[in-house]
């Protein structure tokens, strides 16, 4: 059974942890870290097997463990990627918006050939990545159409440059369009979608992506436009949020548990 660190334990990484200790998933957590220390502590009272809480993220991957389940942050992947790999522990990454920096990609991707170490991505939050992959060297163009209620987007860094007050958003407003790269700096917490997208497909720059603002919703609508050589896509997830975070969407945490079920089982592999 494989043995499982968690970096990170807020909405994606406590339904993680829930997943394993009901069997769902086949696996064994045994060291989780947050730097807030009470979310890993609160965490931990809900488990009946109970993981050992370590004080800094390289006790997480420098223990016997197999593989480090990051549900934290796109700084969290940028501080401590890289020593996950080099302490040979696999990698499944949530805040994918952090990959989309050239030098931690091209960092990574060399340190999985050199260390034999796989990093996954979860579908997130999204639908379709599968068939963009296929399609993707005839892709012309990609577009994300991502629609939160404004309390879903409070706190982005975008609203720092722009001097604008989130909750003065009174009715659906386009608040973004530009290329995914630029997305996932502003947006962090809210579009690391965009970055799974962009890996599939057309890459950071050719990646459009648009972000509405609308007071009305009560759900993460996520609607990936696509076309090309092959034809056209057109998807659309309305996504219900998680109820202890409204930045992040159900689907999230399904496929990251989902992805992690498919690592941890040796049965059939359905999909791309
Ligand atoms: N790939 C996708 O489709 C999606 C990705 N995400 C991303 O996944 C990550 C986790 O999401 P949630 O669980 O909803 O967030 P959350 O905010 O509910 O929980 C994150 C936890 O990680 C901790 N944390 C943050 N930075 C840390 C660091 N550097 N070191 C240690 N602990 C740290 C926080 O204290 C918090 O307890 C976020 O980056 C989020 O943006 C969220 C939704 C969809
Ligand atoms: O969960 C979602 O709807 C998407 C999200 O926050 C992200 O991609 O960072």
């Amino acid at each position: 059974m494989k043995r499982i660190g968690l970096l990170g334990c807020g909405a994606i990484g406590t339904q993680i942890a829930l997943a394993i200790n009901s069997g769902q998933v086949q696996a064994e957590l045994t060291h989780v870290y947050d730097y807030d220390k009470s979310k890993a502590e609160s965490l931990v009272a809900r488990l009946d097997k109970k993981p050992t809480i370590v004080e800094n993220p390289h006790l997480l991957s420098s223990n016997n463990v197999d593989l480090v389940v990051e549900a934290a942050s796109q700084d969290a992947i940028k501080n401590h990627a890289l020593s996950i790999i080099q302490n040979r522990k696999d990698l499944m990454i949530m805040s994918v918006g952090a990959l989309l920096d050239e030098s931690v990609f091209d960092i990574l991707f060399d340190a999985c050939h050199e260390f034999k170490k796989r990093i996954y991505l979860p579908s997130g939050a999204i639908a379709g990545l599968d068939a963009i992959k296929s399609v993707k060297s005839e892709l012309e163009s990609v577009t994300l159409i991502t629609t939160k209620n404004p309390k879903a987007l409070a706190g982005a860094k975008f609203f720092e440059t722009k001097n604008m007050d989130v909750h003065s958003i009174k009715e659906k407003t386009v608040i973004f369009e530009g290329a995914a790269k630029e997305a996932v700096t502003l947006f962090p917490a809210n579009i690391n979608v965009a970055a799974l997208l962009s890996l599939a497909g057309l890459g950071s720059e050719k990646t459009l992506v648009k972000i509405v603002a609308d007071p009305n919703t009560n759900k993460n609508t996520h609607k990936i436009e696509a076309s090309g050589i092959f034809g056209k896509i057109s998807i659309q997830v309305e996504n219900v949020p998680d109820n202890t975070n409204p930045k992040t969407s159900r689907l999230a945490i399904l496929s990251a548990i989902e992805c992690l079920h498919t690592i941890c089982s040796d049965d059939i592999k359905i999909g791309t």
